[in-house]
């Protein structure tokens, strides 16, 4: 229940100075609290002891004696002045209404307050103290827990930290490792790629320079040998292994030439057991090397230079030949097993080099022996001089295979050019029943010898198997870009040159495609190719076009320089649907034909394209295709029709040469039967051109 009293007291002197430091100037709108009080006589320290001199819970704490109700505190009992603790315009009975009111000193802190005691009767005092040792206690026990925690995260950050650094350490170490393997790295990166720079430069030289003379250069096989043995000394090195576990040293001047030949048919494997001197030993079993044996002593052998000659299957003539015209050109029974595994080797070597042709073998059978010369040499006396199995009568695309029985002997090869004293000669030495072969290009760039002295007392046989056909005068390689697609070899009724005309076509889409070791013995080679060049976006100048004839010409004087003998036969662009592109494929075929015309007989065009042009310069639409095989516009590809008219053309070309080959081959032929030919001119050409000719009877 609150107690309302009425305020008569007034306040001392001595009260006026206390613990609250207002002065209630007894206005309702607030004590001004404000104003300074003096302090005397009291310690001020002792907080507790100057509030007990105070406390009078009787009397308002603000020490005022106004004339005003006062209001006892339901639960400290202390009595206020309505107007100090904020009860304004309340009267006596309104006061009395309360059934619970809390003066200020009991909300002084959200803390319960102790209960009140006579030894703590100081409300002030208590309610401070009690918060002061709650939040004390409060501080501390937060502090403790902070320092616990502190303590624990000091611990764990210990921890993680003592790792933290190790790690640190650690991560240091392996980077300064790393850094020095990849200085390492770097440093080997940087000499590996200056090399491959040099490399790389040596080849660009080699191959954008045309050609020296034949006798001068080393020719890209050549340079391709010495780059494969820098390449293998180095890998020799670091491997560290012993130098006798190489390939053969042989000179390879073109792809397989004088290395053993790939694995056999599994059937035979154990018979065909490649070695490191090149060879395939016991190529043939005794039985049957028996049996060969007795037919060479039985045939009828003609006696050449430092041996004796005999052939068989199709003749193989060379110069000083003298080795009998056989009488029927099918091998005899006890020779063909050894044939029918050679072919297997042929096939295998062919297909290896031409991979896209092994899906149609049909179409596109490999060369298959058909010739076999056999030399007898009959101890140190005999040898074998010095010379190339070039002849024009080989197929270009096939090997020589050697099957020696009998003593061994040495065969020495060299490069052609090496006369009279061969440098960086190697050898072999096929032994009884091993096999060795060559490529036919190599012969254009390789030949070998068998010196005296090199075979022991005793008889060596060599048999010598070949693929050989008169027909190879005409042999013929075409390079060229998809409209040569339909342009085929071959003696099935698909060939379109037929089989006086044997050949290899090789894809070039464009003109950097094209592989000058690829025409090494044929006797023509077609070029049609430049149109994907041509047709690029970043060809629009005419210097533009011209480099490209240049470098066109440039293909073809390297060509040139690997086969001097052969006829190359150039065709202009064919014109396209694009009237603008026609512009360019035109300006190109004036380039080219200006240059081929200064580059002598053995490089000409193939005329008669302009029949491929209408009436306004565009391609010719019944020769050509309409879609192309995305079913848009086909602006440059020849339909089957067009390419027969193509075949026709170059045919054409290629026969001329053909044709001329014979009549000159006739013309000498009648010139050494001299007689004949003063004969024929005496009775059949007119006396004006027997006296041209000076011709006497
Ligand atoms: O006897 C040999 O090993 C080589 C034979 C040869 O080169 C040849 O007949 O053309
Ligand atoms: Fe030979």
């Amino acid at each position: 229940m609150i107690r309302l009293s009425f305020c008569e007291s007034r306040v001392s002197p001595r009260q006026q100075v206390g613990f609250w430091s207002g002065s209630g100037s007894g206005s309702r709108t607030g004590s001004s609290r404000g104003e300074k009080s003096k302090i005397t006589e009291v310690d001020l320290s002792d907080t507790e002891s100057l509030c007990r001199s105070l406390w009078n819970s009787d009397k308002c704490p603000c020490n005022n004696s106004l004339d005003s109700w006062l209001i006892d505190c339901s639960n400290c009992k202390q009595y206020w002045h309505l107007d100090c603790v904020t009860l304004y315009g309340l009267d006596d009975a309104d006061i009395n209404k309360l059934v619970k009111w809390r003066c200020p000193f009991c909300y002084v802190a959200p803390v319960s307050t102790s209960q009140f005691t006579q030894d703590d009767s100081c409300l002030t005092c208590r309610n401070t103290r009690t918060l002061r040792d709650a939040n004390h206690a409060f501080e501390v026990a937060a502090a403790a827990s902070h320092i616990k925690n502190t303590a624990a995260n000091n611990e764990d950050d210990l921890t993680s930290h003592s790792s933290a650094i190790a790690s640190e350490n650690a991560m240091k170490c392996i980077e300064s490792e790393f850094k020095q393997l990849s200085d390492r790295c770097n440093h080997m990166f940087h000499d590996v790629s200056k090399n491959v720079a040099k490399l790389e430069t040596e080849i660009t030289k080699f191959i954008s320079q045309p050609l020296a003379t034949s006798s001068t250069i080393e020719t890209h096989s050549v340079l391709l040998q010495r780059i494969s043995d820098q390449l293998e000394t180095i890998s020799k090195k670091q491997a560290n292994t012993a130098p006798t576990a190489q390939r053969p040293s042989h000179p390879v001047p073109s792809a397989g030439a004088f290395e053993a030949p790939p694995p056999p048919p599994p059937t035979t494997a154990k018979h065909h057991q490649k070695s490191n001197d090149g060879l395939l030993h016991e190529f043939i079993d005794e039985h049957m090397s028996t049996s060969i044996i007795g037919l060479l002593q039985a045939s009828d052998f003609k006696s050449e230079n430092g041996r004796s000659t005999v052939s068989f299957g199709e003749p193989y003539t060379y110069t000083g030949s003298k080795s009998s015209r056989n009488a029927t050109t099918s091998f005899p029974d006890v020779l063909q097993p050894v044939v029918d595994k050679i072919n297997a080797l042929q096939k295998d070597l062919f297909y290896s080099n031409h991979p896209d042709l092994k899906k149609h073998e049909n179409r596109h059978p490999a060369p298959l022996i058909n010739s076999c010369l056999v030399n007898r040499y009959t101890g140190p006396e005999s040898f074998l001089p010095s010379h190339s199995d070039n002849e024009i009568t080989i197929h270009p695309e096939s090997s020589i295979f050697t099957l020696s029985l009998g003593q061994p002997a040495t065969v020495k090869f060299s490069g052609i050019d090496q006369e009279p004293e061969p440098a960086n000669d190697t050898e072999i030495t096929p032994g009884h029943r091993s096999l060795y072969h060559m490529t036919r290009k190599s012969q254009d760039f390789f030949k070998h010898a068998i010196d005296k002295g090199s075979i022991a007392d005793g008889t060596r046989y060599s048999l010598t198997f070949r693929c050989v056909s008169w027909k190879n005068r005409n042999s013929t390689c075409i390079i060229g870009d998809s409209n040569t697609g339909m342009l085929n070899f071959g003696t099935n009724k698909r060939s379109t040159f037929g089989e006086l005309m044997p050949g290899q076509k090789y894809w070039a889409p464009c003109i950097r495609d094209i592989k000058p070791e690829s025409c090494i013995s044929f006797s023509n080679v077609v070029i049609l190719c430049g149109i994907n060049d041509v047709k690029k976006s970043e060809v629009n100048s005419q210097e533009d076009i011209r480099n490209l004839g240049n470098s066109l010409i440039n293909k073809i004087k390297q060509i040139k320089q690997l086969n001097p003998k052969c006829y190359v036969s150039v065709c202009p662009l064919l014109p396209t649907k694009s009237r603008e592109l026609n512009q360019k494929v035109n300006f190109f075929n004036c380039v080219l034909a200006s240059k081929v015309a200064s580059m002598g007989p053995g490089v000409q065009c193939v005329e008669g394209f302009h029949g491929f042009a209408e009436h306004d310069g565009t391609l010719v639409g019944s020769l050509s295709k309409t879609l192309d095989r995305h079913g848009g516009l086909d602006i440059l590809h020849l339909n089957p029709y067009g390419a027969r008219v193509l075949a026709g053309l170059i045919k054409g070309r290629l026969n001329r040469n053909f044709n001329l080959y014979i009549f000159c081959y006739i013309l000498v032929v009648l010139m050494i039967r001299d007689n004949l030919v003063k004969l024929a001119c005496l009775y059949l050409l007119p006396t004006s051109y027997q006296s041209y000719f000076k011709i006497s009877p």
